[in-house]
């Protein structure tokens, strides 16, 4: 469904020469600099899945998100999506089967309601009247937004500008959804709707999402696999508990004690009242008098601290 083989992606940007002379060179010949966005990355994507793409800042998920929908073409290598169709040729029949949310750009136009913008998004898509008008109940409803339909985008607040962004992305029900960082601002209880609005979405329909997201409550609560990316090439591919068995380090203790510990400890990290964490398994460094402890237990990291390991342990190689 999505296939990618040593799919690669430079960005060509130009240096600027100094001085009048600089300029003036540049005005005849321009230097060219090639930054290596995306190397080599080969994988596959089923369809129903639901894939997160997990990397640090730059690692290069925007450019992939664009490479798959055919924003950027590929610099060597293929990409492939349905009927292995070329994204970058922007054919209708793909166009018309895809949908995108990328977090920094907006579909919805600020000073008119999220409808006007739904409406021309029917037209674009030539959705029936009928389907759009059960589509619209029904989204709006599971996403608690029927009542701002009407009302302009600039009065909305982020949470529900983002749920009607994602209303606009599926509105012609597309079999492959791309997110990029969905719940970016969103508080608790909108992130918690999201997620069961995508899982009944992707259960009902078996559209494929691929989302990017730097919140890991995004990705444990709906990536069934996980693709891992650093300086554009591929750490992991695998579901999100490989991720942890392979990653994960026996290497935190949780401590509870009877009292609250004052002042705290500089190698102490305060999780509730009386609980504490040492990030470390060393039971000798815990700097607290042993009639003070009720429990100490070893737990496994979190997927938050697996990915800061990793993350770090990939750039003190580079
Ligand atoms: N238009 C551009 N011109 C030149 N280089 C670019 C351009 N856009 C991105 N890059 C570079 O390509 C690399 C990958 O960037 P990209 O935006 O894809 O990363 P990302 O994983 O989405 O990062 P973030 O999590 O910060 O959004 C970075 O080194 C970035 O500086």
């Amino acid at each position: 469904m999505i296939q990618a083989k040593d799919a690669s992606f430079n960005y060509i940007s130009y240096t600027k020469g100094t001085g009048l002379t600089g300029t003036l060179k540049d005005f005849f010949k321009r230097n060219t600099k090639k930054i290596p966005a995306i190397e080599n990355l080969t994988f596959s994507i089923n369809p129903g899945e639901v894939i997160g793409l997990l990397g640090p800042n730059g690692a290069g998920k925007t450019t992939l998100i664009k490479m798959l929908t055919g924003i950027l073409p590929v610099s060597s290598g293929k990409i492939s999506l349905l009927e292995n169709i070329d994204p970058f040729k922007k054919e209708v029949k793909y166009l018309n089967q895809i949908g995108v949310m990328l977090g920094q750009k907006s579909q919805l136009i600020w000073d008119l309601p999220p409808m006007d913008t739904l409406l021309m998004l029917r037209e674009i898509y030539k959705v029936s009247p009928e389907d759009f008008k059960n589509r619209i109940q029904y989204l709006a409803g599971l996403l608690s937004v029927k009542k701002q339909l009407l009302v302009p985008v600039r009065k909305l607040s982020l949470g529900q500008r983002t749920k009607f962004e994602l209303i606009c992305a599926i509105i012609h029900y597309p079999k492959i959804l791309f997110l990029d960082e969905p719940t970016i601002g969103i508080d608790v209880s909108s992130q918690e709707n999201i997620y069961k609005f995508l899982k009944k979405i992707n259960t009902e329909t078996n559209m494929t999402i691929v989302l990017t997201s730097h919140n890991t409550k995004d990705i444990e609560a709906l990536a069934q696999r996980v693709i891992v990316i650093s300086h554009g090439k591929k750490l992991f591919e695998g579901t999100t508990p490989s991720l942890t068995s392979k990653f994960a380090s026996n290497d935190i203790l949780e401590i509870t004690t009877k009292e609250p510990i004052i002042p705290l400890p500089n190698n102490m990290t305060q999780l509730s009242d009386t609980k504490y964490q040492i990030n470390d398994k060393n039971t000798s460094l815990i700097p607290v008098p042993a009639k003070q402890i009720i429990s100490v237990q070893q737990k496994n990291s979190d997927l938050d601290t697996i990915l800061i390991n990793l993350f770090r342990s990939e750039s003190d190689e580079i």
